[in-house]
């Protein structure tokens, strides 16, 4: 049986902005197994959102072209009832901000209930709060009869993303998105999420995408990484792989903005310039170009491709070959220096 849950090919989606489109994602091709976290990095504005919300079929006025295969159907080109069908029952997305994404007049063991009634009719009212109770306790919330009754504004932020968390399990999803799930939370509590997230991948054999910004979660968290930038991805490797040796220039500013624990950092360092708009992309060469401008022109690649450098371990352009950060010197990086 194979192990691949999902498929995404030559994904574009664009956005129209005045009488044009502009892809935010712009030819992503990756998979994602059974059992598998796959962590997605990338500044604000790097098309993150955007991917998921394709995978989940929830843009409504985006173009989107390519392929995402998952349960022998093409979400990029599926009916909405079909698709509805999977949305929530077999594939489930987990969000940033836990309180935009409840109904603040409906008590919260009801909403997770309306979740469970969608996908599974024939279940009575009785037996659905009992799965509700039970949903609550996995997700570690201490009193969940009580719970049940209460409305997201009587509960904490972490108790309110679990709720989100166990909408989201209700219906055992084989695929579950998690964007930026614990961004809204203080550390303690981002840790508990995450364990709880953990859990769920080996009880469902689930495959995660957990989509973050934060490098220590996608560390602590995923198989493997996709680095996206300006709707692309500029690498995609196993966790520690990526970590061990990172490649794209991007990848590497990214990691070297990172604070280190072990080691005595006198300096971050900040990457320059920020995520170019949708409609000041640069659609042609490199896209990480003019944010590494000490770099030669002619280390970047006209067409930059995904070159499989490792196995598995894939890097989008040349000019990874030829990076070096502004205050080493070149000698040193010949010499293999770092
Ligand atoms: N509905 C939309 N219409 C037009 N442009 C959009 C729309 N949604 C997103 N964008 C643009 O697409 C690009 C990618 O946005 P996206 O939200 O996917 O980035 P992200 O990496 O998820 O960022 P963040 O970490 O801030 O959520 C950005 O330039 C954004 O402004």
């Amino acid at each position: 049986m194979s192990k691949e849950l999902l498929e995404i090919k030559n994904l574009k989606t664009s956005f129209r902005i005045k009488d044009d489109y502009y892809a935010a994602v712009d030819d992503v091709t990756l998979t994602l197994n059974k059992n598998e976290v796959l962590g997605i990095v990338g500044e604000s504005g790097s098309g993150k959102s955007a991917l998921a919300f394709s995978v989940m079929g929830l843009h409504n006025r985006a173009k989107i072209e390519g392929n995402i295969h998952f349960k022998d159907a093409d979400i990029a080109n599926i009916s909405p009832t079909k698709l509805n069908k999977l949305r929530g029952d077999d594939m489930a997305m987990i969000f940033q901000d836990p309180l935009t994404a409840l109904n603040p007049l409906m008590p919260v063991g009801d909403q997770i209930a309306e979740a469970i009634l969608l996908h599974k009719k024939d279940m009575s009212t009785k037996q659905r709060r009992n799965k509700v109770v039970d949903l609550l306790n996995k997700v570690g919330i201490p009193r969940p009869e009580h719970t049940y009754d209460q409305f997201p504004h009587e509960l904490s932020g972490g108790m309110r993303q679990r709720i989100i968390i166990a909408t989201a399990i209700a219906n055992q999803p084989e695929l579950l998105i998690a964007d930026e799930p614990t961004t809204a939370l203080d550390v303690t509590i981002q840790a508990q999420i995450l364990d709880l997230i953990r859990d769920l991948k080996e009880d469902m054999n689930a495959g995660i995408i957990l989509i973050t910004h934060d490098l220590g979660v996608v560390a602590e968290m995923a198989d493997r990484v996709a680095v996206m930038y300006a709707g692309q991805i500029v690498e995609i490797a196993e966790v520690g792989a990526l970590f061990d040796n990172p490649l794209h220039p991007y990848t590497r500013s990214l990691l070297n903005s990172m604070p280190s624990e072990d080691e005595a950092q006198d300096k971050l360092h900040v990457i320059q310039g920020i995520v170019p708009s949708l409609q000041n992309l640069p659609r042609q060469g490199c896209r990480f170009a003019a944010r590494i401008p000490w770099v030669d022109e002619s280390a970047h690649e006209e067409n930059p491709e995904l070159h499989e450098v490792t196995p598995g371990h894939f890097v989008r352009c040349t000019c990874h070959n030829h990076f070096y950060f502004p205050d080493e010197s070149k000698e040193e990086q010949a010499n293999g220096v770092s």
